[in-house]
């Protein structure tokens, strides 16, 4: 008797555990087709693309270098087409035409930002976006005026006294710590400190003197772990919303991590700025003054839009074009040369440290950042679009709320633009000085600095060539392609490496850094 009533027990146990398991997988079932219906809904009638696998679309395949693989798309799906990360459904621009079609004819359509839950929801300061991370409203269109204000070409005329001077305090800095070019140096912190510095005099007044200073290594250790954070395909929980529910996701904990410091740092410089402007003994610098741009009437949250904006977009983008450009040019003393030679006839003098008041004169230098800025493009994908209106392209309609994505790297490398465009050939820009460069995006979102910026490489490049003779004293390996430290980062930076940076005569330059004192 008890032996039937044991089995019949089991027999239950086994009937129910198995009821639970087809539930769960019919479950699962209905979900992933429920899913995919969803998903199939949001794509842009029309438009060719992979659909990719279920659940993940085609996040699987770009996560080696997805600027690479959307370029190898477009030979089978065109130049512009659609692509599945999990959820989103993203439409990608691959050539310069389209680029140009898309993002300046349609300007105004593409000027908002996707809120992604990584950045946005986690790690966005408790004060407000970034301008770059901010979707189109009005309070973006005064955070962008104000911006425009502060780096407009006669701004940055007033900020050539903090060029002279942060771009002599790097010269110096790689004569010291390279011990005058008989010790191998990895110069990123030196790059790093210049661009932070800069930023952050133009913003707050205050400089970043050394790369032992505290703050500095702070900042450049939470804008490194944000890059992370934003990056634009890298975060699978941004399209893949299931993975939200994961309670140990250590981005998520990281994002949230440096939301904190960054709120305590920013809100630290903008307590001592206060104070000194209450004592009167502040140095002139963008938030002091933007309170006389009376038109644009920021109130404290967009004044503190624009402070992150100025490190978050001003600090890494141009210490890692520094980065990769200096990798390669250690192992292309040709390049050194001529630029060296340029340099002289065009000044004239043996004088190492250029006229930081020079705006770009010098052909040949300028020649080697443009084709740094395009040949390494070190935002391969832009910052990512959301369309506002629908846009007609091709007899295809694009609808309001759409993700778009530049591919910058693609249209930089266009062979309907350029020649051998994966060789680095800064003569290419002697030729056609107009060419456009894609680094900066395009249209209304386009980088609100690029003028700043590209005068601030011309100058670094100008004193750094004409200082010193470059070299690698070992392989440095530097192709944009595949040499990146993570190819998931928004900004793609180079592997570490070091240089020896000899001085090209170093009594004249020893001479020069003192005068400078
Ligand atoms: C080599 C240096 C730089 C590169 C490659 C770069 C690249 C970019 C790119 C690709 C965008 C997005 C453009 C688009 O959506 O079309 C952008 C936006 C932006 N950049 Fe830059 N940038 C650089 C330097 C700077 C500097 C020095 C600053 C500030 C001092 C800055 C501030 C900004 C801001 C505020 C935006 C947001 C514009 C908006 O969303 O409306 N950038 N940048």
């Amino acid at each position: 008797m008890e032996s039937i009533a044991f089995l019949s027990r089991q027999g239950l146990a086994e009937h129910l555990l198995q009821s639970v398991v087809v539930g769960g997988l019919v479950v699962v079932a209905l979900c992933i087709v429920g899913n995919e219906i969803i998903r199939n809904h949001a794509r842009v009638s029309g438009l060719k693309g992979p659909k990719g696998w279920p659940i993940v679309g085609n996040l699987l395949d770009i996560r080696i270098n997805a600027a690479l693989k959307f370029q190898e798309y477009a030979k089978k799906y065109g130049d512009v087409y659609q692509v599945q990360l999990g959820n989103t459904c993203v439409v990608v621009v691959n050539s310069a035409a389209a680029a140009k079609t898309l993002f300046i004819s349609n300007s105004q359509a593409l000027s908002s930002r996707p809120i992604t839950y990584t950045f946005h929801k986690l790690a966005s300061s408790s004060s407000g976006l970034t301008i770059g991370t901010s979707p189109y409203d009005d309070s973006l269109k005064k955070k962008k005026k104000g911006a425009a204000v502060a780096l407009n070409r006669p701004a940055i005329q007033t900020y050539i006294p903090y060029l002279d001077l942060e771009t002599k305090t790097f010269i110096q800095d790689l004569f010291n710590f390279g011990k005058a070019g008989t010790v191998a140096i990895n110069p990123l912190p030196m790059s790093q400190r210049l661009s932070m510095s800069l930023v952050m005099t133009i913003n707050w007044g205050v400089r970043i003197a050394s790369i032992e200073d505290e703050l500095f290594k702070e900042i450049v250790l939470v804008e490194e772990e944000l890059n992370r954070v934003r990056s634009t395909v890298g975060n699978s929980q941004d399209h893949i919303p299931l993975l939200r529910l994961n309670p140990f996701s250590t981005i998520s904990v990281k994002a949230r991590e440096m939301r904190q410091r960054r709120d305590r740092y920013i809100a630290k410089l903008d307590a001592d700025l206060a104070e000194k402007v209450a004592k009167g003994t502040n140095k002139p610098c963008v938030q002091a003054s933007v309170i006389k741009y009376k038109e644009v009437e920021l109130n404290e949250s967009e004044l503190r839009a624009i402070s992150l904006s100025m490190l978050a977009g001003g600090f890494e983008t141009v210490t890692t074009t520094m980065q990769w450009s200096i990798a390669y040019l250690a192992q292309h003393p040709e390049i050194q040369d001529k630029a060296y030679e340029e340099i002289r006839r065009f000044q004239g003098s043996n004088e190492p440290l250029c006229d930081a008041a020079d705006d770009q004169k010098c052909a040949y230098v300028l020649a080697i950042v443009k084709e740094a800025l395009r040949y390494f493009s070190v935002i391969p994908l832009a910052l990512p679009r959301e369309s506002i209106k629908d846009i007609e392209y091709n007899g295809i309609t694009i609808p309001a709320k759409s993700t778009v994505y530049m591919n910058a790297w693609a249209c930089n490398h266009d062979p309907e633009l350029w020649t051998n465009p994966d060789i680095f050939l800064p003569e290419r820009w002697l030729e056609r000085p107009d060419n456009p460069v894609f680094t900066f995006g395009l249209g209304f979102r386009m980088c609100v600095a690029h003028i700043l910026a590209t005068r601030e490489l011309y100058i670094i490049l100008m004193r750094l060539l004409s200082s010193f003779r470059i070299e690698a004293p070992e392989e440095i390996k530097c192709d944009p392609r595949s040499d990146m430290t993570n190819p998931q980062d928004l900004i793609m930076s180079p592997k570490p490496y070091r240089v020896l940076c000899v001085p090209r005569d170093e009594a004249k330059l020893r001479e020069a850094l003192s005068a400078a004192e």
